[in-house]
């Protein structure tokens, strides 16, 4: 039947998969009228249909946790409140470890998982043989189980979400394709659409791109960068086993597989190592509930493995050998929010093949978000301003997803860099650092010399869950900067220049710090939303009494430009991204000013270039603006060159390091050094969600000096008191690796997680930050409590400080 197509809607979601059918259903249920769904073919006909339905709660992070716990109690409930029967049944899921390094993995997802409320507990061998008794165990090292996770039919999920969407008003209409999103001033104002051959209009000024493998080129041709490529995804499904009983889901990530018994069958499915892109050349213009030719010589590596697993899928007859598309992503994160380029238009899409147990939850944050103008809580690690431009490039898409589909259940290592489509942004210095034994890994597409290697060392990563094979390496580098001169290539902070008539008062308006200093002088600061959250962490230097140069990390470049401009009001100003103009250079420790000194006839004296200055100066026989600053806690200068100068300037600077015992230092000893400062980092120890007070960071905030963003919430926060802390941890045993997400551990009790942890070279301890909740209490009674940190289920005893346990006074930093 033909629906009519309705002249208006407050917003159209196009796409009826799950998703779309999460948006719509989460949308309505807010309130929202004139909510339409269109589906270009019928609801689910896309992935939703084929796909396995596993509803898995272990996550590699707390609100990837909080969501996918969402997602399970929401589909719970989904089958009494829209009678579609959703065959969502808690059967319950094991985790197998079959190396001690996945169970280092695993025990750690499930301390994290506990601080969530949700039900797990370690299980030995014997215990997954009592649930699960066709298993060869022999060589089970450990495992997880979670009775609440389960598995449900996808297709009836997505039915059900969106008969309870339409229950609250919302329109959803098949057959019709969304041809184009309409635009007037950056901002959406009518999506085009077809149906049945008939063009037609609709006028609004929010659309929800829920396409799935369709959404990348929807999005491009609007301007949007949505980096997604659909992949290959095999599953064979046996004919019914006599004699099987209901079984939980099973997960053998060290095989690559994944087992689902549904109705005495058993559905296995795989994230081989290396997967099959498709879709290159675009996606048939009729496909729907469409399969892709099998690949049994692909899949049977994989098959073996299930046979030695499960000895009797031997004996058992294959039903159906199934191959379809499932949209992947660089990172192995999905999208959600509102596209940085252009204004309503919001994005839900590639989920990675783990869109159902995702959408449940991502429907009701972004419903939120959409709502309210801000997201529910921190959501950065699924944040569409996270995509680079260069990304929706199809060639680099191509190979990366042939590695992210397999990453699924790989060891998800502690700094596992990528394999594939490496190398896209470097840095001018790039080959001068590789031929000094640089190891890089990668950020926003960036390569960046996380250590350097010896002559003669292996320049690969080992990975572990202990200390890793650059441990040393590091430990050299870190010593460096504390006891003589490092130096780093940080080219790929995120340069933003802003400039106008009108640059001072917009920056005031946005910045909790006092922008208004004399041209020279360097500002850090943070940029808060209405509630006080941080939502970026930066430096702002005057360059003149009109322009400004704002330096952000790489990762947040997009985030940190999408954030001004959406608040510019009228003001005369230009924002520019400086970012590939400059290199820059950080020369860190003790005796950088000795080395200054040598290379540049400039006076580098506190009198002359006191903290928190920038000045030009001459260097070898070039230029730069030296930015007396540190992230790592030592006194030092951050030199900004012009790019084609980089080099030169870091081949003087070498040349004369000799004599003072520069070493050459990687980005995580940047990292090592400004934990033991507790100095924080933006997406880990600060993010949209943390108030600014309680992340310790009120001493750069000046409510004193007139309005901005969040001045009410750092004003009513002053008031009614802080309810959490971050606080500095140092483990009392030296050995178990800090990287983040361990359980915070108060008094006995569960009250928090490390937000990013690295081992501190110069204290002789892993460090960690994380928040505390202090409701009331005195800086005295927080500390007075004993802190343990849970690592891979086991407790280890932590001191914990407020003040930074490294140079709490910064003495070192103005000396
Ligand atoms: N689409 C397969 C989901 C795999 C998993 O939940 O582990």
């Amino acid at each position: 039947m033909t629906r009519s197509i309705p002249a208006k809607a407050r917003v159209v979601i196009i796409g009826g998969g799950v998703s779309g059918c999460s948006v719509a259903y989460h949308l309505a249920k807010l309130g929202w009228s004139d909510v339409v769904l269109l589906e270009r073919k019928q609801l689910t006909s896309g992935t939703t249909w084929h796909a396995a339905g596993l509803i898995g709660q272990l996550r590699a992070s707390q609100n990837m946790t909080r969501l996918a716990k969402y997602s399970a109690d929401l589909y719970v409930k989904l089958e009494s409140e829209t009678g579609i029967a959703t065959g969502m049944r808690q059967n319950g899921s094991i985790t197998v470890a079959l190396t001690d390094e996945r169970r280092q993995e695993i025990y750690r997802q499930a301390s994290l998982a506990r601080a969530f409320n949700v039900d797990v507990r370690e299980i030995s061998p014997g215990e997954v043989k009592e649930l699960y008794p066709h298993l060869n165990v022999a060589d089970v090292k450990a495992a997880v189980h979670l009775p609440l996770d389960g598995q449900c039919d996808p297709a009836n999920i997505a039915m059900a979400l969106a008969k309870g969407a339409r229950q609250n008003g919302a329109t959803i209409i098949e057959g019709v394709k969304v041809t184009s999103v309409l635009e007037k001033n950056g901002r959406v104002t009518a999506v085009v659409c077809e149906q049945k051959g008939e063009r037609f209009t609709i006028e609004t000024e929010n659309v929800v791109n829920c396409a799935g493998m369709w959404g990348r080129e929807l999005a491009r041709q609007s301007g949007v960068t949505l980096p997604l490529h659909a992949c290959e995804h095999f599953y064979v499904v046996t004919e019914a086993i006599a004699g099987l009983s209901r079984l939980p889901v099973l997960r053998v990530p060290d095989e690559c597989t994944y087992y689902k018994e549904d109705a005495g069958k058993m559905l296995i499915g795989a994230f081989e190592l290396e997967a099959k892109p498709w879709g290159m050349e675009g996606i048939r213009e009729d496909f729907c509930f469409d399969q892709l030719p099998e690949d049994f010589d692909h899949f049977a590596p994989i098959l073996e493995m299930a046979v030695n697993r499960m000895p009797m899928l031997e004996t058992a007859g294959i039903h159906t050998f199934f191959n379809g598309p499932e949209s992947f992503t660089p990172d192995d994160r999905y999208y959600l929010g509102e596209a940085p380029e252009l204004k309503g238009y919001w994005i839900a899409a590639g989920y990675n093949s783990i869109g159902i147990v995702s959408s449940g939850g991502a429907g009701m944050a972004l419903a939120q978000w959409m709502n309210d103008g801000e997201p529910p809580f921190d959501l950065w690690e699924v944040d569409i301003r996270r995509a680079q431009p260069f990304q929706k490039n199809r060639a680099y898409l191509k190979e990366r997803v042939s590695e992210t589909l397999g990453l699924l259940y790989a060891d998800h290592f502690p700094y596992r860099q990528m394999a594939t489509a490496r190398g896209v942004r470097r840095s001018p210095l790039h080959e001068h650092l590789k031929a000094r034994g640089a190891v890089f890994g990668e950020v926003a597409g960036w390569e960046r010399a996380n250590w350097f290697a010896r002559e003669g060392q292996e320049r690969e990563y080992r990975y572990s869950w202990k200390r890793q094979n650059w441990f040393e390496n590091q430990r050299e580098e870190h010593l460096a900067v504390r006891n003589g001169v490092g130096l780093f290539d940080m080219t790929s902070f995120g340069k933003i220049r802003v400039e106008g008539r009108d640059a001072l008062a917009f920056l005031e308006r946005l910045c909790a710090n006092q922008i208004d200093v004399e041209p020279g002088r360097i500002v850090y600061t943070q940029m808060l939303n209405a509630r006080g959250g941080i939502e970026s962490d930066l430096t702002v230097t005057r360059l003149s009494k009109t322009a400004f140069l704002l330096v952000v990390p790489g990762a947040t470049l997009q985030r940190d430009l999408a954030w001004l401009r959406k608040h510019l009001r009228g003001e005369f100003v230009v924002i520019t991204d400086m970012t590939a103009a400059e290199s820059v250079l950080c020369l860190m420790g003790p005796r950088s000013r000795e080395l200054m000194q040598k290379v540049s006839p400039n006076d580098f004296s506190n009198d002359a270039h006191p903290f928190g200055t920038a000045r030009e100066i001459e260097i070898g026989m070039g230029l730069a603006r030296a930015h007396r600053v540190t992230y790592v806690g030592e006194l030092g200068w951050e030199l900004y060159v012009s790019t084609d100068q980089a080099a030169h300037v870091f081949e003087v600077l070498e040349g004369a390091g000799q004599d003072v015992g520069l070493k050459l230092c990687g980005l995580h000893t940047l990292d090592s050094c400004r934990i033991e400062k507790a100095f924080r980092h933006f997406g880990h120890d600060i993010t949209d969600e943390d108030h600014v007070l309680e992340a310790g960071l009120g001493f750069a905030v000046r409510p004193e000096k007139g309005d901005f963003i969040g001045r009410e919430a750092v004003l009513s926060k002053r008031e009614k008191g802080l309810t959490r802390r971050l606080v500095q941890f140092r483990l009392a045993d030296a050995e178990p690796l800090l990287f983040h997400n361990e359980a915070i551990v108060r008094d006995g009790e569960i009250v928090g997680t490390i937000t990013s942890g690295n081992y501190g070279h110069h204290l002789g301890a892993a460090i960690g930050l994380g928040y505390v909740p202090c409701q009331g209490e005195s800086e005295a009674e927080v500390l007075a409590s004993t802190y343990e940190i849970e690592i891979a289920g086991t407790r280890v005893k932590a001191e914990a400080s407020l003040k930074p346990m490294y140079d709490p006074r910064a003495a070192r930093v103005r000396v």
